[in-house]
C-alpha cells in the first residue's frame, strides 16, 4: 500500500512538471530547461497547468468562417470495423466530424459497410478493406485525406492486417498523420517496424494494449510504478512516435516532452470512450500540424492535439455522467461533443472569424 503511494506521488510529480513545460511554453522558459528540473510542485500548480496546456489546443483550432470551402476543416479516413464490431469505427467517425472534420470516411469490411451506413448519414462508408484490392482502393483516396484513424474495430483476421500494413505504408509515403488504436496496436505490436520512427503517427493504447506493446518493443511490460517514464521510453524505442497511454490519467509523450491529462472524466468505463478519443484526435492532430510549433510554442503540435483529445473526451463522460449516471454509453458522450469541445476550447472570437482565442478559464 505504501508503495503504491509512493507511486503514485511519483506520478503525479512528474505530470505536474509535465504540464508544466506547456506553461511555460507560453510564458517563460524553454521547455527542456523545465523539465530537466526537479519537481517538487504544489499541487495546487495543476489547474493553471492544465488551463494553459488548453490554451495550446485553442491556438490549433481554425476559425469558421465565410470563405472557407467544404474539406478544409478536415477530411478523416477511419480504417476499421469488421462484422464483430461495427460501433467503434463508428464512433470513432461520426466523433471526427463532431470535433469539427467536414468529411469523414470509414474504410472497412463489405460486411460491416451496410451497418456502420446505417448508423449515421453522415459517414462516407467503403466496403473495401477485405477486398484483394483494398490497399490500391483506399490508396486512391489518400491525396484527399488529411488524417487516418487505424484500428477501431478492425479485429485480429489475417487478411484484413495484412490490407491495413499496406494501407500504412502508402500513407505514411504520403506523410499523412496516423492514429493508430485498437487492433491497429495489436498489428504495431507484431511488427513495431511499421511505425517506427513515423513522427507523424500517434499511438492510443489502454491499459493492455500499452503492456503489449511494451512487451513487445522494450522487453519488459508496463512498469505501474513510473507510467510517466514507461511511455517516454516506449516512445523513445519507437523512434519519437507519439504515444498516448489512456486510464486513470492519460499519460502522453514524444519521447522528449511529456503531458498528463487528469481532468475529471466519470467513472463509467462502458466500452467507445476510447473510439471517440481515436476520432477526435485525428481532427485535432491535423489541426495541429497545420498550425505548426509557432502556435503551441515550440511543443510538438501532436502532443498539444493529444492532449486535447484526451481532455474532450474527459469532459464528454464528465458531462455526460450528470445527465444519465450509471446509464451512461459512448453514444451519450458523442452528443456531448460539440457543448464539451465549446466550454473547453472555443472563445467567442474563434467561432466568428479568426480573432486570437482569449485564454478565458473555463474548467
Ligand atoms: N461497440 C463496439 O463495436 C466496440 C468495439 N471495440 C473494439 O473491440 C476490439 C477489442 O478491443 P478491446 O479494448 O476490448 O481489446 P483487448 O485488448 O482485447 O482488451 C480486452 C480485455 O482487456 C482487459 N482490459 C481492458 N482494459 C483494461 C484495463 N484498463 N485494465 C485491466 N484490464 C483491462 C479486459 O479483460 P477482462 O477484464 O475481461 O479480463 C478486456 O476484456 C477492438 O477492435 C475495439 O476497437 C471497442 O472499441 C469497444 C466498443
Ligand atoms: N480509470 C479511469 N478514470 C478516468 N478516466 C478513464 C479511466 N480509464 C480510462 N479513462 C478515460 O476513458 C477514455 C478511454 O480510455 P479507455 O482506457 O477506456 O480506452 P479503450 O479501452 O481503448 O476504450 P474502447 O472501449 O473505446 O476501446 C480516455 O479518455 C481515458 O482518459
Ligand atoms: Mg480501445
Amino acid at each position: 500500500m505504501a508503495s503504491r503511494a509512493g507511486a503514485g506521488a511519483v506520478v503525479a510529480g512528474a505530470a505536474v512538471v509535465a504540464v508544466l513545460s506547456a506553461a511555460l511554453a507560453l510564458y517563460g522558459p524553454p521547455l527542456d530547461a523545465v523539465l530537466n528540473q526537479a519537481f517538487p510542485l504544489h499541487t495546487a500548480r495543476s489547474v493553471a497547468d492544465m488551463e494553459a496546456a488548453l490554451q495550446l489546443v485553442r491556438n490549433v483550432v481554425p476559425p469558421l468562417a465565410a470563405w472557407k470551402h467544404k474539406g478544409q476543416a478536415g477530411r478523416i479516413g477511419v480504417v476499421g470495423g469488421c462484422p464483430e464490431y461495427t460501433g467503434a469505427p463508428y464512433f470513432a467517425a461520426i466523433s471526427a466530424l463532431k470535433v469539427g472534420a467536414d468529411l469523414s470516411h470509414v474504410f472497412t469490411t463489405q460486411d460491416a459497410a451496410p451497418v456502420i451506413k446505417s448508423y449515421s448519414p453522415e459517414l462516407i462508408v467503403h466496403p473495401v478493406l477485405d477486398s484483394p484490392s483494398a490497399v490500391q482502393d483506399v490508396e486512391k483516396w489518400l491525396p484527399r485525406l488529411h488524417a487516418l484513424v487505424v484500428g477501431p474495430g478492425l479485429g485480429r483476421d489475417d487478411v484484413l492486417l495484412e490490407n491495413v500494413k499496406g494501407i500504412l505504408e502508402a500513407s505514411k509515403t504520403r506523410g499523412i498523420p496516423i492514429v493508430i488504436d485498437a487492433d491497429g496496436l495489436w498489428l504495431v505490436t507484431q511488427q513495431p517496424a511499421l511505425i517506427q520512427g513515423y513522427q507523424k503517427a500517434v499511438l492510443t493504447p489502454n491499459h493492455v494494449e500499452f503492456s503489449r506493446l511494451a512487451e513487445a518493443v522494450l522487453g519488459d511490460p508496463l512498469d505501474g510504478r513510473d507510467r510517466y517514464r514507461s511511455v517516454q521510453r516506449l516512445s523513445q524505442a519507437l523512434g519519437n512516435v507519439t504515444v498516448v497511454q489512456k486510464g486513470e490519467q492519460d499519460v502522453i509523450s514524444d519521447g522528449g516532452q511529456a503531458l498528463t491529462c487528469s481532468r475529471q472524466g466519470s467513472g463509467r468505463r462502458c466500452g467507445g470512450q476510447g473510439d471517440l478519443l481515436s476520432g477526435s484526435l485525428g481532427v485535432l492532430a491535423h489541426w495541429a500540424l497545420l498550425a505548426g510549433p509557432e502556435k503551441t510554442n515550440g511543443s510538438s503540435p501532436l502532443l498539444v492535439a493529444a492532449f486535447g483529445a484526451c481532455a474532450l473526451t474527459r469532459q464528454c463522460a464528465r458531462q455526460a455522467f450528470q445527465k444519465h449516471g450509471r446509464a451512461t454509453t459512448a453514444t451519450d458522450m458523442i452528443r456531448e461533443l460539440g457543448p464539451a469541445f465549446s466550454r473547453l476550447f472555443e472563445t467567442s472570437a474563434g467561432a466568428d472569424g479568426g480573432v486570437a482565442p482569449t485564454g478565458e478559464l473555463r474548467l
